[in-house]
């Protein structure tokens, strides 16, 4: 029986053009929270299709699953006797192709569709695209209210309450949908949504949707995504907030849950989706950013591995921070016994690389193998100069070895069917400081996102959250080298990372001119040097794996710079 104002706030993990997986989310979620005596539970963006579904909306047959995914969830059935739901769903009127499709939100109530309100604001910047698949709502749509509920709904879609600059940089748009809601009178705006991590969001969310709450003088249940789709990592963290802006009750972030609340506050239930109680958070650990960058990184291996059908991952090990980091997220991701770590020293490797892989992958439990590259190197360098061509010069031979591996972890991957982690860091791949077809062969970019100053933090993150080392100590205080050739080390090549990353956040993330770069205290020869390495290796981003994207700018399909330009510093 339905608890007057009571409402789940079902944060699920949905997969792309999976309908049958993610209405079976709905209905197991939409169950728990009616045992739980709620009369209204909540979904996010594009239930039943998964977010973002990007140009699998050009595909009429897609448009019409999700219509039929929608019919079967509005129908009669035990799962929903006494509860409505809010469901988002792919709207195509009459069938029509991009750009004649909504991004709606469904009121689903006593087995049909009884209100559907849709998204008025459409985000076209960064990673999202929206003006390319869908049309404005014309209008804001209120619902009556729900029986048990007790309050009318205003329906709105993620960025609809994205629109306060206080908050948020981009420009305001013209129209309010959330004021207009609550001008038609809604007691409660619901916001479906789909708001990918990047560090520091969170928090920011909380601020704009109180201030939202308090100005408009309505409640917000706010309902985000979570897990991994693609490179995008959704965090939830869906919230229920009071007119007055206080937050009632907050969702746990990188997990499924449904929030059991009351409109008229009260203690919260957090459940899983069998209905269990969730535990209760950790008590906040000592770098708190760097935690929460694991959690997601984890979340987004794990999703994006088997959303892909995989289940086992394999990452060469170095005995470096990169390859140690990258395989510590696979083990916690995938479980230990299903990543395979792989030392491949040449004539370069120093013992105690040798040793600090070896040493990593009995620490993380991890399968592991060491297969020595020194006879196909020498093969390959033979074989280049048979015809009496003269030796590879420094860098082709340093590229030689880098693919090797690359090739070796390909071979391994095809043979085993487990998908090759590139271990490349964001400052790396920034300026191009990587082999095409060597250390960026491979499926997924764990850990492209992350700065290697952040690299270290996350590390010793990973060993906080495991109580004991699994990162070699060594592998912390040692200089950072690629090892390719005889006491080789990053510095060489590259600023100091402290630097280099300075540098990186201010124009890649910040996009600040040359000139603001260098006030921030950088020698100009130097920031000029990098920003030209980065312009420089755009073509080798292109071809890169995807990076799960952590900050507010990744690499990828959020940044998007040609290669063929002649715009320079
Ligand atoms: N615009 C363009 N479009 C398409 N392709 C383009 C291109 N410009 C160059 N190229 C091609 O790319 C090639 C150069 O790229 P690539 O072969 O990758 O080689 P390259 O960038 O020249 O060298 C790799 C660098 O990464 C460093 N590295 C390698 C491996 C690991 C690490 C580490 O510490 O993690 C560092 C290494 O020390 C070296 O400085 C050119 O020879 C050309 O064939
Ligand atoms: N000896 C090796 N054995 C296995 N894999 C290696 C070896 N050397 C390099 N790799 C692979 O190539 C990637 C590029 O590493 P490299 O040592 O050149 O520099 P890096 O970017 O500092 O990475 P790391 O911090 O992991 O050493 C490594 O992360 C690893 O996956
Ligand atoms: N799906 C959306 O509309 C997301 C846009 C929103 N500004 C966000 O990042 O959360």
């Amino acid at each position: 029986m339905a608890r007057s104002g009571r409402i789940a706030l079902a944060q699920v993990n949905t997969t792309v053009g999976d309908f049958a997986g993610n209405a079976a989310r709905v209905r197991a979620a939409a169950e728990v929270a009616r045992e739980a005596g709620a009369a209204l539970a909540v979904f996010p963006e594009l239930t039943v299709c998964g977010y973002p579904p990007r140009d699998l909306l050009d595909l009429p047959d897609f448009l019409e699953r999700a219509r039929q995914a929608l019919e079967e969830l509005a129908r009669p059935a035990a799962w929903s006797k006494g509860i409505a739901l809010v469901v988002g769903f792919p709207e195509a009127p009459d069938g029509a192709p991009p750009p004649g499709v909504y991004n709606a939100a469904a009121l689903i109530s006593d087995g049909r569709v009884v209100a559907v309100g849709r998204k008025s604001l459409l985000p076209t910047y960064d990673v999202f695209d929206e003006t390319r698949y869908f049309l404005p709502a014309g209008a804001s749509t209120t619902a009556a209210a729900p029986e048990g509920l007790g309050v009318p709904l205003g329906l709105s879609v993620c960025e609809d309450i994205w629109n306060d600059q206080r908050f948020w940089e981009r420009p305001r748009y013209a129209r309010d949908p959330i004021a207009d809601l609550v001008r038609a009178g809604a007691g409660l705006v619901v916001n479906v949504s789909a708001s990918p991590y990047a560090m520091g969001k969170a928090p920011l969310r909380e601020r704009m949707l109180s201030a939202s709450a308090r100005d408009h003088g309505a409640p917000i249940a706010y309902v985000n995504q979570v897990g991994g789709n693609d490179a995008l990592l959704f965090d939830g963290g869906s919230m229920l907030l009071a007119r007055d802006g206080a937050v009632l009750a907050r969702a746990p972030l990188f997990e499924e849950a449904v929030l059991v609340c009351d409109l008229e506050g009260g203690a919260p239930l957090a459940l899983g989706l069998d209905g269990r109680p969730l535990p209760p958070p950790p008590p906040p650990p000592a770098d708190a950013q760097a935690d929460e960058v694991l959690r997601a990184l984890v979340m987004g291996v794990r999703d994006y591995v088997r959303k892909c059908g995989f289940r086992q991952a394999v990452v060469g090990l170095s005995g470096g921070i990169d390859s140690a980091l990258t395989a510590c997220i696979a083990a916690e991701a995938l479980g230990a016994e299903n990543v395979l770590g792989v030392a491949m020293p040449s004539r370069y490797s120093s013992g105690h690389s040798r040793e600090d892989a070896a040493e990593l992958a009995r620490n993380l439990g991890v399968r592991f193998r060491e297969i020595g590259i020194e006879p196909m190197h020498a093969a390959f360098l033979a074989a280049l100069a048979a015809d009496g061509a003269p030796p590879l010069c420094d860098l082709a031979d340093q590229n030689v070895q880098a693919r090797v591996r690359g090739q070796i972890l390909m071979a391994i991957s095809n043979d085993t069917g487990a998908l090759v982690l590139t271990t490349g860091n964001k400052s790396e791949i920034a300026v191009g400081y990587c082999t095409l077809y060597g250390d960026m062969a491979g499926g997924l970019a764990a850990i492209g996102d992350v700065p290697k100053t952040l690299v270290y933090r996350v590390a010793r993150a990973a060993n906080a959250r495991a109580g004991r080392t699994l990162v070699p100590e060594r592998t912390f205080t040692k200089p950072p080298s690629a090892e390719l050739k005889p006491g080789q080390l990053d510095q060489d090549s590259l600023p100091p990372y402290d630097v280099l990353d300075d540098i990186l956040q201010a124009y890649v993330e910040e996009r600040r001119p040359l000139e603001a770069i260098v006030a921030r205290g950088h020698d100009e020869a130097i920031v000029r040097r990098v920003l030209r390495m980065v312009v420089q290796s755009e073509y080798k981003r292109r071809q890169a794996a995807p990076v799960l994207k952590v900050s507010e700018k990744a690499f990828g399909e959020g940044r998007r710079f040609p290669i063929a330009q002649g715009y320079r510093y």
